[in-house]
């Protein structure tokens, strides 16, 4: 195979200077069955424990009703961790589904109850409209359950088009999530 590099493509690394950029992270985690906060710590454990993920923020943990979920569903108990990464967008989904696999999650019925649920924010400004990956998440802005606690531990984070999600937090019905006292998630 011929090595020679082209020399009309230049490569991200290049572009770069040979590190790839650090983007800021918001990973949403949320859990109706189970231990939940068994649920949510064991997660903040695997996105810490990440290879080239540092964590900057950890939020309260919150308890809400389960948003667009079928009647009878448990409540669900909602944390966010804003993270600086130099990983890849994909690669940091696929360590989002690891880590929901690694808790037993099966996918039964949309929006069914769920040990675990990994969801990625938004990574730095990306933009990516992919049929198995949507960056910024499609719902997040819209979710109380993920605005609020991100806007409790940065709330000038942005979400690409759509502001600041301080902002964001003051636009949504803020009544329908309850910070959980006396629970915490804490770095091991
Ligand atoms: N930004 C993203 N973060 C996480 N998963 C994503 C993202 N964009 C697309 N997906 C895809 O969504 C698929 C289904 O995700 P999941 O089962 O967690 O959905 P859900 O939690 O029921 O609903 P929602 O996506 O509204 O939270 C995943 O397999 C993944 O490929
Ligand atoms: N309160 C709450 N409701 C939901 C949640 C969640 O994390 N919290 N996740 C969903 C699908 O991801 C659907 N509905």
């Amino acid at each position: 195979m011929n090595e020679t590099p082209n020399p009309h493509i230049i490569d991200a690394d290049t572009l770069t200077g040979g590190l790839r950029p650090i983007r800021r992270v918001v990973v949403a985690l949320g859990s109706n069955l189970g231990d939940r906060m068994a649920n949510l710590q064991g997660a903040l454990n695997a996105v810490a424990d990440t290879p080239d993920v540092e964590i900057v923020g950890v939020s309260p943990v919150y308890e809400s009703a389960p948003v667009g979920a079928p009647e009878g569903s448990p409540d669900f108990l909602n944390a966010v961790v804003v993270v600086d990464s130099t990983l890849h967008a994909r690669t940091l989904l696929e360590r989002a589904l690891a880590i929901e696999d690694a808790f037993g999650r099966v996918r039964t019925e949309p929006g069914g109850p769920r040990t675990l649920d990994v969801d990625l924010v938004v990574v730095g400004d990306k933009v990516i409209d992919e049929e198995d990956f949507v960056l910024p998440h499609p719902r997040a802005h819209e979710r109380v359950f993920v605005v609020v606690p991100w806007a409790s531990v940065d709330a000038d984070g942005e979400i690409p088009g759509l502001g600041r999600v301080g902002d964001l937090a003051h636009s949504l019905d803020t009544t329908t999530i309850t910070r959980v006292d006396g629970l915490e998630l804490r770095l091991e």
